[in-house]
């Protein structure tokens, strides 16, 4: 075997990443001059059109005599508000997520019998092959729950006969299996990380099938299984807020474009999840507590809306925080004047802070809800207004359920797991031809030149 040390491997890579620099940069002036599309971040806000959904909608704009203007963001899960259908549900009840589920998979409402039949099957996929708890979540555990939830998806497929059948009632019975799998691939793998890497008592708890989703992730993550009514409820409305964000969201459309190769549901779901994590789009809920817990430390008075905002600018400059020179939480690529799931969290993320005495964390996030779109509207070019989204409140209000922060990230997984199977479902029941889009090549031939030569 040849002998090459860690600290050698290192060096190489820090002298040939600026190879990689120097060989890789492209004239930004380049996109513009060939017309190129990252998303919807162009002067005229249309981006690339990619396909059609009859899943949901996000609304930006509205037409006013023929003019297209931003307007308060709206959420369409199947033709229904979200707004309505987080007010709607029976107060009595937590099964929100359970209710929405069945609509964004089957196209309307459950009927009473519907939804106990749905219930009852999602409660019967809510069970783990044997020994997978020992033989994979526990072993190599990590604080980044979004990887080992990766890890056991692909694992899943080892287990399942028909992986790579890609029938459509082999691909429904996959994805429901996966949504009721979920919390407990995420929340197991959290006990393994605390139990090893914190030294925390290690315990499972098993899913009681007459529980909803809400009420399952917080049994399983209590020691003594127990929450309260008000608690269950609020994560089963994040949940429902989370579950569906049209076709290009970065995590779907992952799922739309693994789908279009026909590649089978572990693989695809796997590859949205790696896309999830990411800070730019589901990590971002970490991160805005991270965010927040460094402003904390480093601005003497967090009272002071100056000092505050001349921190702001430092993060946007890369010279505090993490140094990416995002404001974690602000900005959408789709919404300019507001999320809808961030103004539903902001309706009772105040009263949620005053039962919990987090009252000054409130009055922090509010005013950086305030200061930031300022800030990065001055500092940056903004086609669009920017706003809060919704990782913005979704992280302080789980710190108030006392949800460990490395279950931030996995709970919108939990609930995004839905929106995936819908589209996956929908791109292989219409669309039979891989997504394949252009790249424009700057590359200039050579001639092959001898070694001796070079
Ligand atoms: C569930 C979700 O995925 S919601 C999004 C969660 N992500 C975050 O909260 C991370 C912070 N936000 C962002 O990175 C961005 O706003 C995104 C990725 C969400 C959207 O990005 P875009 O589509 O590029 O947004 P938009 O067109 O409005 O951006 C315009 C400019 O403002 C900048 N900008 C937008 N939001 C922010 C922000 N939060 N902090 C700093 N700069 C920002 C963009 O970088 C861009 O500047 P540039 O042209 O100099 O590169
Ligand atoms: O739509 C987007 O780009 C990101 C988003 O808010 C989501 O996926 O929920």
């Amino acid at each position: 075997m040849v002998n090459v040390s860690q600290e050698t491997i290192k060096k190489y890579s820090e002298k040939y990443s600026s190879v990689c620099v120097d060989k890789n940069q492209i004239d930004p002036s380049l996109y513009e001059e060939y017309g190129v599309k990252r998303g919807l971040r162009d002067k005229s806000g249309k981006g690339v059109l990619s396909g059609i959904t009859n899943i949901s909608d996000v609304i930006a704009y509205e037409k006013i005599d023929g003019e297209s203007v931003p307007c308060e963001g709206r959420l369409i899960y199947r033709g229904y508000n979200v707004i309505d259908l987080v007010n709607g549900f029976p107060k009595d009840k937590c099964q929100g997520f359970e209710e929405s589920a069945y609509l964004l998979l089957f196209g309307s409402l459950p009927t009473e019998a519907q939804l106990a039949e749905f219930k009852e099957i999602l409660a019967g996929c809510m069970n783990l092959p044997k020994n997978f708890v020992k033989d994979v979540i526990m072993k190599a555990p990590s604080n980044d729950i979004m990887n080992s939830m990766t890890k056991s998806v692909l694992t899943l497929a080892s287990y399942d006969e028909k992986a790579s059948d890609l029938s459509l009632d082999n691909v429904l019975r996959q994805c429901l299996s996966l949504i009721g799998r979920f919390p407990m691939l995420a929340v197991y793998g959290y006990h393994a990380y605390n139990h090893y890497d914190c030294g925390e008592s290690f315990y499972i708890h098993r899913p009681d099938e007459n529980l909803s989703t809400a009420e399952n992730i917080l049994r399983m993550l209590r020691p003594d299984k127990s929450y309260t009514e008000l608690e269950a409820r609020v994560l089963d409305i994040a949940l429902v807020l989370h579950m569906e964000h049209g076709g290009g969201n970065n995590s779907t459309f992952t799922t739309r474009v693994v789908s279009s190769s026909g590649s089978d549901t572990y693989s695809t779901i796997a590859a949205a999840l790696s896309s999830l994590k990411g800070p730019k789009h589901g990590g971002a809920n970490i991160k805005v507590v991270e965010m927040m817990d460094d402003i904390k430390a480093n601005v003497a008075d967090i009272h002071d809306e100056a000092e505050v905002e001349r921190y702001l600018s430092k993060i946007l400059n890369r010279q505090a925080f993490d140094q990416r020179g995002l404001i974690y939480g602000m900005g959408h690529a789709v919404y300019s004047i507001s999320d809808p799931r961030e103004v539903i969290f902001r309706s009772f993320v105040e009263k949620l802070a005053e039962e919990k005495d987090r009252q000054s964390d409130f009055a922090l996030y509010s005013m950086i809800e305030r200061l930031a779109p300022e800030v990065i509207a001055r500092e940056r070019r903004i086609y669009k207004g920017v706003s809060a989204n919704v990782d913005f409140y979704s992280g302080f209000v789980y710190s108030m359920l006392d949800i460990p922060l490395q279950l931030y990230t996995p709970i919108f997984a939990m609930a995004r797991i839905v929106g995936w199977s819908a589209h996956r479902l929908e791109e292989l029941i219409n669309v039979d031809k891989i997504m394949r889009p252009a790249y424009k090549s700057i590359v200039s031939e050579k001639d092959y030149i001898e070694m001796t030569n070079r």
